[in-house]
């Protein structure tokens, strides 16, 4: 029989594309979907929370975190760790809930590895000029991370073909309608082969 198991679903793309801007508006939208908090060792910005945006930890912490195979993925980015605690993500498909994560592109590829059936979907930038006015725009990077976050995205934009959609964010509301078409697909792709399977079943007598 086929677990009735969440699908794990991927957002990723280069800093600055909009991930974390269409993943709380499709979030707004009263989804179904289980948000994965990340713990990172990168400083709190203002106006975010422990516990909330992510968990905040300090370096020590990250890397036991790390020996104790607690993170289901992790990545050392611009300077600071950031990774996917593997508990929750595990237990909550389990339940039977969606899950979903908002993670760069080196995360992205090691979460393929350990599960090829997520969903992967991949942000694109309008153009490499829009996506360094969106990051200088933010505000919380310095010039320098700005460049470094730059250099990361066009590494970043080469592995695209490893993921199974892209979504180009040109307007936030586009690119929330385009991720909530896919979710909604993944679901009928399941239950048609959930069908398909329980047919064979009872023609098979089995
Ligand atoms: N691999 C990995 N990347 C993450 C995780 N959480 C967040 N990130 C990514 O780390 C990068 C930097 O995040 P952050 O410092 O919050 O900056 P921002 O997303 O560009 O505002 C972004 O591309 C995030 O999507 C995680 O758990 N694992
Ligand atoms: N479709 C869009 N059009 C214009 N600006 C956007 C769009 N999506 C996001 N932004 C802006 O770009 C900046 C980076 O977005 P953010 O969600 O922080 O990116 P990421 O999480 O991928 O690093 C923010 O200032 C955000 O308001």
């Amino acid at each position: 029989m086929i677990d009735q198991k969440g699908i794990l679903f991927i957002l990723s793309g280069p800093s600055g594309v909009g991930k974390g801007t269409v993943r709380k508006e499709l979030f707004d939208q009263d989804t179904d979907l289980k948000y994965s908090i990340s713990m990172t060792t990168r400083d709190m910005r203002p106006g975010e929370r422990d516990g909330i945006d992510y968990f905040y930890k300090t370096n020590e912490e990250f890397e036991r975190l790390i020996k104790q195979n607690q993170l289901l993925e992790y990545a050392k980015y611009v300077n600071n760790y950031y990774g996917t605690p593997r508990a929750y993500v595990e237990e909550t498909l389990a339940e039977g809930h969606d899950v979903f994560l908002e993670i760069e592109v080196q995360g992205a590829l090691q979460v393929r590895e350990n599960f090829p059936e997520g969903v992967f979907i991949f942000l694109f930038p309008p153009s490499l000029d829009e996506l360094k006015t969106r990051i200088v725009n933010r505000g919380t990077e310095t010039q320098e991370l700005v460049l470094n976050r730059l250099r990361e995205a066009r590494k970043e934009i080469e592995m695209m073909d490893a993921y199974d959609y892209v979504v180009v964010n040109d307007r936030v509301e586009h690119a929330v309608e385009k991720v909530k078409s896919i979710i909604q697909s993944e679901h009928c792709k399941r239950e048609r082969i959930e069908k398909q399977y329980k047919q064979l079943l009872e023609d098979e007598n089995l």
